[in-house]
């Protein structure tokens, strides 16, 4: 049995241990979570849940440790609720009594911060507390700190300050003995040799790391590592080789859909496939990614967005890509996201180069070269001008390149227009020619018309106005009203059978000839005088009087009588004898034919006095 003294010692005892194992336990129990936050962060989050009133009563490092696993965690699982119940214990754990809580607390804030993803312009203030963290010489605080100036780093893209940061900060955790710290940093190492195209030493980090997350049981890490390494891969251009790790990977740690390191192996695939032109396929992974709503994917989804659009882009479903880079436009404008902006700008001048909207691409390259040349950050300056160059570069060739196939393809347009216009000319020069030779040949024809119309009115042996012609236009000037003496007269040649007969027939047709220009010297341009046939010609003469037709017949008479008749051989004077009647009263006016029959008569008196002799 024992007694009173023994119980009370082994009852003393059994408290020293529990209290022991107690003191031991947040420690250990930290340690363990942060083993299971890189591995199952909600179990571990719910871990941490459990701890939360015991931690009030941890030491000093524990209780930081606990904000920190539970940031973490917070951030792997996106849960923004947490984040706040975290943010607001750290509070009460730290409260402002000392500089050194103070600056903790502000350190959390910009973790908190960067969760949120409101991450752009961490740098500056990051920056510009330094010196008060460096203050505090305390190891840890500086860890935390560089931590966290590393991710901006990262963020804003200085690659090299990173690098620094980096290196200066894993020895730091080592230095502190927390491997998962030093782990976390080791990724982002080998992230950025990468970045800077250090494949052999990213290789070496990467393997050194591996065996350290195996050690570790860090399974999400492991993941994290086995999924750059497959990126590796595809680097070093063995692109199915990447393919089949990574789903290798989603095989051996069965990742399914709300699993943390799911939406980044689909995104990985997506990726690949969309690089070596696979394009359904790629499309088929970025669907799955957009499919899932988890919030926690949030990022993905804009990544996977953006691929999406560009593999329809690639597969010519330009209606359904110009939705994706809208909605992505939309996210990367609210988030302020400069380098998803660029990203959209770029993959809208692909869809208006494959819709040839030229108008198009000229706005949007103007728009993506204003975007980098405006573009300003609170880095400032280092940052603002290795974008510009990096994307005007990229843009530059673009523009050239488009310039280039649209240079080629206006080319194209234009040797066809010209052919066309060749061919346009040629059918116009041809309609031309044929209208030319049309209007030719109708001016042709009615210079046949009006020659036949004279030969038609025009007696071929004298050249005067024929019978048919000469009668219209003594009908028409009979008709006409006129206030002049109008003398209608017929002249016959006196004789002319004997000069036929003995001269010949031709030299009769000279003398008619001969007669009709004898004529011309006593007639004005309105007289009519026309040969009605044989040897007879009447003559319709508009003058003051009578009298002066008389005359002028008289004056015509002599000059035919007067004419040179040697010139033709004829060794006798010709001579004409004339027939004329007046148009008397103008109101009571005769036929043509009837004043015609008077001029007959008055002719043949005249043959009868004697030829040679004007009778009216
Ligand atoms: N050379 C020539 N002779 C013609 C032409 N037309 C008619 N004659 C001739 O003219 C002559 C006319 O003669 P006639 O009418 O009989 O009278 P004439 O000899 O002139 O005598 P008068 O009239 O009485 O003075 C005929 O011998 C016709 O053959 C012609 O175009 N050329």
């Amino acid at each position: 049995m024992l007694d009173f003294t023994q119980l009370f010692k082994i009852i003393i005892i059994f408290l020293l241990i529990s209290l022991n194992v107690n003191a031991k336990s947040i420690t250990e129990t930290l340690t363990e979570i942060e083993s299971l936050t890189r591995n199952d962060s909600l179990t571990a989050q719910a871990q941490l849940n459990t701890i939360l009133l015991s931690i009030n009563n941890a030491s000093y490092v524990e209780k930081l440790r606990w904000i920190q696993l539970s940031l973490f965690a917070s951030a792997v699982n996106s849960d923004k609720k947490y984040l706040d119940l975290t943010m607001s214990t750290a509070r009460n754990l730290l409260q402002k009594k000392s500089q050194l809580n103070s600056s903790w607390l502000l350190l959390f804030q910009f973790e908190k911060e960067q969760i949120l993803r409101e991450k752009l312009g961490l740098l500056a203030p990051l920056q510009a507390i330094s010196q008060q963290i460096s203050i505090h010489e305390n190891l840890r605080l500086s860890a935390y700190f560089n931590r966290l100036l590393l991710f901006a780093y990262i963020d804003e893209a200085i690659f090299d300050l990173a690098f620094d940061t980096a290196f200066k900060n894993i020895q730091q955790w080592q230095q502190l003995k927390e491997p998962y710290l030093a782990l976390e940093i080791a990724v982002e190492i080998i992230e950025l040799q990468l970045i800077s195209q250090d494949i052999e030493g990213a290789n070496r980090t990467l393997q050194q790391a591996k065996t350290q997350a195996k050690q570790l049981n860090a399974k999400n890490t492991l993941i994290s590592l086995n999924e750059i390494e497959s990126r590796i891969l595809f680097i070093q251009q063995k692109p199915h080789e990447a393919i089949k790790k990574l789903k290798y990977l989603l095989e051996k740690y069965k990742i399914k859909k709300n699993d943390v390191n799911y939406p980044s192996i689909i995104y990985e695939l997506s990726f690949i496939y969309y690089q070596i032109g696979q394009y359904d396929q790629a499309i088929q992974y970025a669907e799955i990614l957009l499919s899932n709503s988890d919030p926690a994917i949030e990022n993905s989804s804009i990544a996977a967005k953006m691929l999406l659009a560009k593999s329809l882009v690639e597969i010519g479903d330009l209606t359904r890509a110009k939705k994706f880079i809208t909605e992505a436009k939309q996210i990367f404008t609210l988030k302020n996201d400069h380098f998803g902006l660029f990203e959209v700008d770029k993959t809208n001048i692909d869809i208006l180069y494959k819709s040839k909207d030229i108008n198009g691409l000229y706005k949007s390259a103007k728009s993506l070269v204003n975007r980098v040349i405006n573009f300003k950050d609170n880095q400032g300056e280092q940052r603002t001008k290795r974008a510009n160059t990096i994307v005007q570069v990229d843009n530059q060739n673009k523009v050239i390149d488009i310039l280039a196939k649209d240079n080629t393809k206006q080319q194209k347009e234009l040797s066809v227009t010209k052919k066309s216009v060749q061919e346009q000319n040629t059918y116009l020069t041809l309609l031309v020619l044929f209208c030319l030779s049309l209007s030719i040949l109708f001016i042709w024809l009615l210079f046949l018309l009006r020659k036949i119309r004279v030969l038609a009115n025009t007696d071929v042996l004298t050249g005067i106005t024929n019978r048919r012609h000469g009668l219209e236009l003594a009908e028409k000037r009979l008709n006409k009203k006129t206030q002049s003496t109008l003398c209608i007269a017929i002249m016959d040649l006196d004789e002319f059978k004997s000069v036929n007969d003995t001269y010949g027939h031709d030299i009769g047709d000279k003398v008619i000839q001969l007669a009709v220009s004898q004529s011309q010297v006593a007639l004005n341009e309105d007289d009519i005088f026309c040969r009605m046939g044989g040897e007879e010609f009447m003559y319709i003469l508009s003058d003051i009087d009578q009298i002066k037709t008389i005359q002028r017949l008289n004056k015509i008479r002599e000059s035919i009588f007067q004419s040179d008749t040697h010139s033709l051989g004829i060794n006798r004077q010709i001579s004409a004898s004339f027939g004329a009647t007046h148009v008397s009263d103008p109101q009571n006016k005769k036929s043509l034919t009837d004043y015609m029959i008077e001029a007959d008569i008055a002719l043949y008196k005249a043959k009868n006095n004697g030829r040679n002799q004007v009778q009216s």
